[in-house]
């Protein structure tokens, strides 16, 4: 080590993949010698010397062994010693001091290399050196000093007095007796250190780190005892916030970080300009920890981790400052010894002889100033001087009054102050034996309460881990329940947000059933209306076709009526004939029976024989007509019957087909299909409703109805159109008949009429012959005019019958004429498709009609009760939703209840953990079966040739324990 300065050692790693991937180059040079380092950047180019320069390929061991070991040493010679790691952040700083892995040889850090070391250096010492060493471990986090192996002490504070100098009061020491001991010590530690992943480093130290190993040795020959204290510290890295990407609790970090290096900075600033006189110590924790390795006393060395690259150029330049400021700082190391008691005797007796060497100085100068007072004069070589005191030279002394020579003056010999020294050294002496006594004596009094203490310790640390057991117990439990309630809590919310939706949804389908409902009752109305227009002009219809029917009825029959007695004297005007045989019955009146001859008068008896057989041919005729008439009226009836049977059929089997489809189909057609199919058919054209208005269901049924009817209909009219042609050749044939009977009229007229004139040209016969033909002339006059009464009668009532009769075949026809026209208005409703429509529209149309209304009126009320009902569901909804919210208000409530009382309860466990674990720690430190007891150490061991040292024997070490404090080591 140079003197007391501050050593420094400058150590580059490899450029890292950041640097790397920003295109960084390394650009440093170092001599052979590896004191000088050249930085060739871009803002800088120029070099630094240092202690020693570890490039970019050192080894971990290299680095210890060229500026570490020689620290360890001094450590155990006693004094302190300090290595800290300083430099940017990711700059290798952790990975120098504690090493990627402190099991792995090649690459764990200084520290473990240290602690072996330092049980090296205990283990090759003299057999009569017996050593302690204690492990704290504390991290500097945010201006608060947490002790790691102790981490519930968070922000310890920091003391100063003068025999221990500046400490952390509080802070756990462990007692340690191997290496494996320390780094499980350090495990531990490192466990609870706060690291965070920046940009520049995945796992950056966010704290600075300060492992503090205390040796203390002590001569078991002459007592002698040294103590030395090493500080290993890592600092946090400093770090450019833009380029570690800090932010939130790691930018905070940063700034903490930042701001405690800079008092740092300013510490060595002050140590090294020369002017200060004040050093900024107090200005954060880690330099006022630091101080006595700062300028005080300890031998320090300074680690500058630095980067290679480029990229780091600026951060790299300022590293290497701060350690070349650094460098210029001059420590005061010393041995922190303790005498022992044959050195504390010299050092007492020395003492004590100066104390007499000065009381003598002090009578002289009295003795002198005497003199001087009382106005005589002391010459100058008799002045009093302390060198004459200390030679014993007492004659060169002044004389005076006053002064007694502490020699006594009845000896030969000067006397020496040593006679009277060794009584009071004696006594000096015997006192101290006695005070060492009494300390001894009260160490083993404390060693055997400590104890009693580990034992009572013992039990306590059983209960109070049953407690801590129980405490765990109950708070799993509480946690159990927070989870359950959590669960609870969550599914309530689930469900009322449910239950709102449901209510949101229900609110609006029945806004939705409303709004439907108002639709229908409108389209209710309207199609109400339509079905009374078309009820009115159905029955306009059937009204105008009735009296249309009606009045052509009657004019068909005045035609065919007029037609028929066409050939009759309607008025009683005889035939031709009748007028024929009545002239000549006149012409018999008139002329006494002068004017017939014999063979007028037989051809008018031919005639009227002719006439009376064909009078009896038109009566049977007529008697045929008679009986066709009523055979004819018969089969009207029937057809009428026939045609009713049909329609009532018709109607049967629509209705049935209907509801055989409707019940083979869906019987319930979606009210909302019925509904929008009703918007969509009042939204249509009328001419098109049949097409569209109607379920498919409904319309394909018609269609079947429609095929089956049509079939009936052509049966039924191929039948009818038989009948109809049957029944027109039978008025063919009666025209026929009419047409004979008026030709056998005028037949017998022009008869007649020859009998007239037979009967006017006959000359007058003789008066006998006369007379006798008078009498059979009158006779047959009387007979013909008898007969012709008769056949006036006859014709007469045969005119009546013929009229009545004809009047019906008249309506016999008319009527068949209407059936006909039925049966073609049936026939072109089947065939022609206007006139299905038509008849569509007015039978079945009207029929859907009525079914639609009534459906609607149906699906009216029932909505109107699903709405009441749906209100009704709506109103116990509501009522459920706020029974439910406000149970859920109550759950809320309870749970927030519960919650604080959890979190109370909570806080009252960790309350207690905390306790626990605390006294835990600091009865026990983690049970790690080492710690709280004092492992005295000896030396005297021999280095065996894997360079680890065997441990001296185990009875010197049991032998010793007694007088060793066993101490909870927390100052
Ligand atoms: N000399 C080296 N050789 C190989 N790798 C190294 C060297 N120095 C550092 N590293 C690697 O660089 C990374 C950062 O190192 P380290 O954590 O030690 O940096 P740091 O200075 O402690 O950073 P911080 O201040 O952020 O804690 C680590 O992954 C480490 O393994």
């Amino acid at each position: 080590m140079s003197g007391n300065n501050i050593k420094v050692v400058c150590r580059f790693r490899p450029q890292n993949s950041l640097e790397n991937r920003e295109g960084g180059t390394p650009i440093i040079h170092i001599d052979d010698a590896g004191e000088n380092v050249a930085l060739k950047g871009n803002d800088y180019n120029g070099g630094f010397a240092f202690d020693k320069i570890f490039g970019m390929d050192t080894k971990q061991k290299d680095v210890f062994d060229y500026s570490i070991r020689s620290i360890v040493d001094d450590v155990v010679a006693g004094y302190n010693g300090t290595v800290f790691a300083y430099g940017q952040t990711g700059s290798g700083k952790t990975f120098t001091m504690m090493g990627a892995d402190i099991d792995d040889e090649n690459t764990k850090g200084i520290i473990p290399r240290i602690i072996e070391q330092i049980f090296q250096s205990i283990m090759i010492s003299p057999a009569n050196m017996e050593f302690t060493v204690k492990v704290s471990y504390m991290e500097i986090y945010m201006e608060k000093v947490r002790d790691l192996l102790n981490p519930s002490q968070d922000n310890l504070p920091i003391h100063e007095d003068k025999s221990k100098g500046v400490y952390v009061k509080g802070l756990l020491e462990v007692y340690v007796s191997s290496t494996e001991e320390v780094y499980e010590v350090m495990r531990r530690g490192s466990e609870n250190r706060v690291v965070a992943s920046t940009n520049m480093n995945a796992e950056s130290s966010r704290s600075h780190s300060i492992v503090m190993i205390a040796i203390t040795q002590k001569n078991l020959d002459t007592g002698a005892a040294k103590s030395g204290k090493l500080y290993l510290v890592d600092l946090a890295g400093s770090e450019k916030v833009g380029k570690t990407g800090a932010s939130g609790q790691t930018l905070e970090e940063a700034k903490k970080i930042n701001k405690s290096l800079t008092a740092l900075g300013m510490v060595i600033n002050s140590l090294t300009d020369g002017k200060s006189s004040h050093v900024p110590y107090r200005d954060s924790k880690l330099t006022r920890i630091l101080q006595e390795s700062l300028g005080g006393n300890s031998r320090t060395t300074l680690i500058i981790n630095c980067s290679p690259s480029s990229y780091n150029e600026a951060e790299t330049l300022s590293t290497l400052r701060f350690g070349m400021r650094a460098k210029t700082i001059k420590n005061k190391a010393k041995v922190n010894a303790d005498l022992s008691p044959a050195e504390l005797k010299a050092l007492l007796k020395r003492v004590k002889s100066e104390a007499v060497t000065f009381q003598t100085y002090i009578a002289a100068l009295e003795g002198e100033v005497s003199v001087w007072r009382t106005g005589g004069t002391v010459p100058e070589d008799k002045w009093v001087s302390i060198d004459k005191i200390k030679s014993g030279d007492f004659s060169a002394l002044p004389p005076a009054s006053g002064f007694k020579s502490p020699i006594p003056e009845d000896t030969s010999r000067p006397a020496t102050p040593a006679t009277v020294l060794e009584k009071d050294e004696r006594e000096e002496f015997l006192k101290r034996e006695n005070e060492l006594m009494d300390q001894i004596a009260e160490k083993v009094r404390k060693s055997k309460d400590d104890s009693s203490d580990i034992l009572w310790d013992e039990t306590e640390l059983a209960t109070r881990e049953k407690l801590l057991e129980s405490m765990k117990e109950e708070l799993g439990l509480f946690k159990d329940q927070e989870q359950t309630m959590i669960k609870e809590n969550q599914q309530m919310t689930s469900e009322l947000s449910e239950l709102k939706l449901q209510l949101q949804k229900v609110s609006y389908e029945s806004k939705e059933n409303a709004i439907t409902t108002d639709s229908l009752k409108e389209t209710n109305q309207e199609l109400a209306a339509e079905l009374e227009e078309l009820k009115k002009n159905l029955a306009e219809m059937r009204l105008s076709h009735k009296s249309n029917a009606d009045s052509e009825k009657e004019k068909k029959k005045a035609e065919k009526m007029a037609n028929i007695f066409s050939g009759f004297d309607a008025s009683g005007e005889i035939t031709e004939k009748e007028r024929h045989i009545r002239n000549a019955l006149h012409r018999l009146d008139g002329d006494n029976g002068s004017t017939l001859s014999i063979e007028e008068l037989a051809s008018v008896r031919r005639e009227l024989a002719e006439s009376k057989s064909l009078l009896e041919q038109h009566t049977k005729t007529i008697d045929d007509l008679s009986n066709e008439k009523s055979t004819l009226e018969a089969k009207k009836t029937d057809l009428e019957i026939r045609l009713n049977t049909l329609e009532v059929e018709y109607e049967e089997l629509l209705d049935k087909t209907i509801a055989e489809e409707e019940t083979a189909e869906d019987k319930t057609v979606d009210i909302a299909e019925t509904v929008s199919n009703l918007k969509v058919k009042f939204l249509l054209p009328k001419n098109q409703i049949m097409f569209y208005a109607f379920p498919s269901a409904i319309y394909r049924t018609i269609l079947i109805s429609q095929v089956k009817l049509e079939s009936q209909y052509a049966s039924k009219k191929e039948l009818q159109e038989k009948e109809v042609e049957q029944l027109k050749q039978e008025v063919e044939r009666k025209s026929n008949d009419f047409e004979k009977l008026s030709s056998a009229m005028a037949d017998l007229k022009a008869a007649n009429d020859e009998l007239q004139n037979a009967l006017s040209a006959q000359p007058r016969q003789g008066t006998s012959d006369l007379t006798e033909k008078e009498k059979d002339m009158e006779r047959m006059r009387k007979s013909m005019a008898q007969q012709l009464a008769d056949f006036e009668v006859m014709k007469k009532a045969l005119m009546r019958d013929l009229q009545n009769r004809c009047e019906k075949v008249v309506e016999l026809e008319i009527s068949l004429d209407e059936t006909r026209e039925q049966y073609n208005n049936v026939l072109r409703a089947s065939n022609n498709k206007a006139q299905q429509k038509k008849m569509a529209f007015l039978e079945r149309n009207l029929e859907q009609l009525t079914n639609v209304q009534k459906q609607l009126v149906e699906q009216n009320s029932s909505l109107k009760k699903e709405v009441a009902i749906a209100e009704r569901k709506l109103t116990a909804r509501n009522e459920r939703i706020q029974s439910l919210e406000s149970l859920l208000q109550d759950a809320q409530e309870k749970l927030i209840s519960q919650n604080q009382k959890f979190e109370a309860q909570l806080q009252a466990v960790r309350e207690r953990l905390e306790q626990a674990r605390s006294s835990k720690s600091q009865n026990s430190m983690a049970a790690l079966s080492f710690g709280r007891i004092a492992k005295p150490l000896r030396g005297g061991a021999t280095v065996t040739d894997s360079g680890s040292p065997t441990s001296p024997t185990d009875d010197k070490r049991d032998r010793r324990t007694s007088w060793i404090p066993g101490f909870i080591n927390s100052r």
